[in-house]
């Protein structure tokens, strides 16, 4: 078998695979505010970076670019080489693409059961066929979530809210998951099993682009890391050889 091969039965790309996900030269502002300065990002398929940086440095601003909310000023967002920002994409653009944005907010229908809100995500990603086998799929990651199928997603806890959506997110398959603090103000077994999701999606050769102040899980589940600071990338690498990077990155602005 040739290591290409290799790779890719990996949920890897092959080499000379064009990118899932590519930011060129991005720039963005919040009316005369700028966030983000020529930020330059790729994501093959199946890879999983982890973006970092203080508090403000522009994490979440390119977590929203990436999902289409934050238009940019400069630069381009390409999806499997389709320029979205010349296309002048509009969010649900982006995930038709195949991007899906997964938050510390609550993205879940509050007044549908559990069910129902993981069989309009089957259906959405499926049209009717298999939404048997996606609830089961769903309820073997998230064994709570089948124990409480008919309860109002609106009335589960924050983590559990949490874990409907990242299972919403695991039946739709998308080509790209951003996650942005997914783990804030969680338990830690609950981050666990989040984690041990988002492990299973990149198995299956989703590539993660995950944000995380808690960078310890972030670092251990990523391939690569970028490093963002004051709205630019002030370094990138294998997680390999990011922990004192990571560590500096958080060190007070001054
Ligand atoms: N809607 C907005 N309007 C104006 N400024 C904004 C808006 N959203 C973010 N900003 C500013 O843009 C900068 C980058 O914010 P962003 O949320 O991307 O940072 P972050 O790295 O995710 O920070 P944190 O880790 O604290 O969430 C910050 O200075 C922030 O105040």
């Amino acid at each position: 078998m040739t290591a290409a091969v290799t790779r890719a039965a990996a949920g890897r790309p092959a080499r000379g695979e064009a990118p899932v996900l590519e930011l060129a030269s991005v720039s963005a502002a919040y009316g005369p505010f700028r966030a983000l300065f020529d930020v330059s990002l790729t994501l093959a398929r199946g890879e999983a970076l982890a973006l970092v940086g203080s508090n403000g440095a522009g994490k979440t601003t390119v977590a929203r670019v990436v999902s289409g909310l934050v238009t940019p000023s400069a630069g381009r967002v390409l999806v499997d080489g389709a320029d979205l920002t010349a296309a002048r994409a509009k969010p649900y653009h982006f995930a038709r693409a195949g991007i899906a944005h997964a938050t510390e907010g609550r993205s879940v229908f509050a007044t549908l059961s559990v069910e129902e809100n993981l069989t309009l995500s089957f259906r959405r990603a499926r049209g009717r066929g298999g939404v048997r086998g996606g609830l089961e799929l769903a309820y073997e990651a998230f064994p709570v979530l089948g124990r409480r199928r008919k309860q109002l997603a609106g009335t589960m806890s924050g983590g559990e809210q949490r874990m409907l959506s990242m299972a919403r997110v695991l039946v739709e398959k998308p080509k790209v998951l951003v996650a942005d603090e997914l783990s804030l103000g969680l338990a830690p077994k609950i981050v666990g099993e989040l984690y041990a999701s988002l492990a299973r999606l990149r198995a299956e050769g989703v590539s993660l682009l995950i944000v995380e102040q808690h960078v310890g899980h972030a670092l251990r589940l990523c391939d690569r890391v970028a490093v963002l600071g004051h709205g630019h990338v002030t370094w990138s690498g294998p997680a390999a050889e990011a922990t004192g990077i990571v560590t500096r990155a958080f060190a007070p602005a001054g």
